[in-house]
């Protein structure tokens, strides 16, 4: 185990193998760093939940925490983007033991699509069977408003029209089969509960239910390309999330994900706005709060 780790950290990029091949980590690869983990905290959480673009203020709501930065983890994708501070920090949310990611990695900062999907892999071997994932999308939607929230029903996955999907490679049985079902990967029971929550917490003005994209990145989409992904039915549209959604799903985790509107895309030509991650960043400070208090009632409300 000790030189598959060092293989692990001397390799960085373990996901990328030989001849261009990619290949996935190996469960005993996913399973050392589990364990290794595991050695560094008390906690053992039940939840796992990725934070989207400067969305990690989340974290602030866990008590209790012991925090590692990804970079002390073998293998671990560490973030190169504002608003991802790239810590893993457990503890406690709401009575409920948690490991939350303040940030992820993307497509577009060059990792494979397997290595960016590591994190989801180490949390179910750490035990983790439900999984939250949240990011900052551009409204599709005309009807969206900037700082809608909203609960994603379903995705349309883009780049998996390119082969890039995180499943793609040897299957290993003991995460999941060979041939996963993607409809239904976003638990009914769970957006039933937070429809239910956002209408407690007073949210129903800004809290909706739609479909989510990603596309590779890191250029945001053309007019023609907006035009085209609302004619097939998506809402909002990133560059994340999915990868994570069809590995947890494999797996067996039950998934819940929740799109902020950050920014209405632009769908007329010669239109002088542009998409910006500035916006991004500013659309999520301003409803931190609001995502942080929904986000907090799912979980105290999700009995396992
Ligand atoms: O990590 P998420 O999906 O929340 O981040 C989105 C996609 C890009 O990383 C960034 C673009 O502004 O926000
Ligand atoms: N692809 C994409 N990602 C985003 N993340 C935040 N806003 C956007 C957007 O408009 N498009």
């Amino acid at each position: 185990m000790r030189s598959l780790k060092r293989e692990i950290l001397a390799s960085g990029l373990s996901a990328l193998k030989g001849n261009g091949n990619i290949e996935p980590h190996t469960y005993e690869e996913v399973e050392t760093i589990a364990n290794d983990i595991l050695e560094k905290v008390k906690c053992r959480p039940q939840f796992g939940i990725i934070c989207g673009s400067g969305l990690g203020g989340l974290g602030d709501l866990v008590s209790n925490k012991e925090i590692i930065p990804y970079a002390d983890i073998p293998g671990f994708p560490v973030s190169t983007v504002p608003g991802h501070a790239g810590k893993l920090i457990f503890g406690d949310l709401e009575g409920k033991k948690v490991v939350l990611m303040q940030g992820r990695a993307h497509l577009y900062e060059g990792y494979a699509v397997q290595r960016i999907t590591l994190p989801v892999r180490v949390m179910k071997l750490m035990g983790v069977s439900v999984l939250i994932v949240t990011n900052a999308a551009g409204g599709i939607n005309p009807e969206y408003s900037v700082g809608d929230i909203m609960i994603i029903k379903d995705h349309f996955n883009v780049p998996g029209f390119a082969a890039v999907n995180p499943l793609i490679g040897p299957n290993d049985e003991r995460f999941g089969p060979r041939f996963p079902a993607a409809s239904g990967a976003y638990d009914k029971e769970f957006r039933e509960l937070a429809k239910q929550k956002a209408k407690e917490l007073g949210y129903d003005a800004f809290v909706r239910e739609g479909v989510y994209t990603c596309l590779g990145g890191p250029s945001y989409e053309t007019v023609t390309e907006c035009r085209f992904l609302r004619l097939v039915g998506v809402d909002s549209t990133g560059m994340s999330t999915i990868p994570e959604v069809l590995v947890a799903r494999h797996c067996g985790m039950r998934v819940l994900g929740l799109s902020l509107i950050t920014n209405k895309c632009i769908v007329e030509h010669d239109s002088k706005a542009f998409a910006n991650h500035e916006e991004v960043l500013e659309t999520a400070r301003m409803r931190t709060n609001h995502l942080q208090a929904l986000a907090a009632a799912i979980v105290k409300a999700i009995k396992i």
